[in-house]
């Protein structure tokens, strides 16, 4: 049975009678709109831990002025639902003024964010990283879950646990895709029906990549072009970055060597989608 809590007391205290109690603590973070890709993250947490606890809190801190925090999908009885079938503990989902009765300090994330999907959301980092320390310290996991679709905001939240010296196993789970490829996402529903035939590109684009690189090339220029070629054909969206980073560094590298990842942003008339895929490594 699941039980929904709103308050950051409750939660804390819960937390607190299963920690000395003993019981280890899973925790997945989402916004909610929940899908296959969050459930995937619920269970390898619940495959690990003797408590489970999902958060649903669309942070309106890692959204900037023109992005779609007010449009964002929300559905909290159906979210619960989902939480439930799987068998989840706890479903914490505070209000905006619960968890932000102050917000006189912030964090701040530094070179890891002047990057990337950063660089292209000011300030995204920042509150990603004030909302999970917020969530770290309700909830007191023992292990947390992230999916490697947000590969980025994996990274930084593995440089925020070592860097702050918090106790917390963060788990990183692979991209789960719908039948065609394209990666699950809660913002797919902003896709058109001809965008949606379309955001396969993403995809398929990516796998064009792993041909090149399995058939030898090292140029990661020449990758990015022919990303950016292949979706330009194949798709109405617009590419924001097609990129190939060293991980977890998030360095920009000319050469494929080691463990890299190629980033990948298109911009639909509503939709703003990423995916990417991890060469030569298993994060
Ligand atoms: N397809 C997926 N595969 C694996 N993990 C995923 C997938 N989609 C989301 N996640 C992970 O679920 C967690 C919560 O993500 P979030 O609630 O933002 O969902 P989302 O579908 O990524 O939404 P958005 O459309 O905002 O990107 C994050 O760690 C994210 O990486
Ligand atoms: C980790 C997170 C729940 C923080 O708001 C969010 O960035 C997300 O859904 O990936
Ligand atoms: N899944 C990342 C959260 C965001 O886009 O704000």
């Amino acid at each position: 049975m699941t039980k929904r809590i709103t308050s950051i007391k409750e939660m804390t205290a819960i937390a607190n009678k299963h920690l000395q109690a003993g019981e280890s603590i899973g925790f997945v973070p989402t916004m909610g709109a929940l899908h296959d890709g969050h459930a995937t993250l619920m269970k390898a947490a619940k495959q690990d831990n003797t408590v489970t606890v999902v958060s649903v809190f669309v942070n309106p801190l890692q959204f900037g002025p023109n992005e779609d925090f007010d449009a964002y999908p929300r559905d909290i009885d159906k979210d619960e639902a989902l939480v439930k079938g799987i068998g989840i503990d706890y479903l914490f989902h505070p209000s905006a003024e619960e968890m932000y009765p102050k917000q006189d300090i912030t964090l701040t994330v530094g070179r890891l964010a002047s990057v990337l999907e950063g660089a292209k959301r000011p300030g995204h980092f920042d509150g990603v990283v004030t909302v999970v320390n917020k969530l770290f310290n309700i909830i007191k996991p023992t292990r947390a879950y992230f999916g490697r679709k947000d590969a980025q905001q994996l990274a930084i939240i593995e440089a925020m646990v070592e860097d702050f010296n918090q106790d917390i196993e963060i788990r990183g789970i692979d991209i789960v895709r719908e039948a065609d490829g394209l990666a699950k996402s809660s913002r797919n529903i902003y896709l058109t029906e001809a965008e949606r035939l379309e955001a396969v590109a993403l995809y398929n684009s990516l796998q064009l990549a792993k041909d090149l690189i399995d058939g030898g090339e090292r140029d990661t220029a020449v990758i990015e072009e022919e990303i950016t070629r292949y979706i330009t054909s194949y798709s109405s969206g617009t590419v924001e970055e097609a990129a190939v980073y060293q991980y977890p560094e998030l360095i920009k590298v000319d050469t494929l060597e080691g463990r890299c990842f190629i980033s990948l942003a298109v911009k639909f008339s509503k939709a703003r989608l990423i995916d990417n895929i991890i060469i030569g490594g298993t994060k």
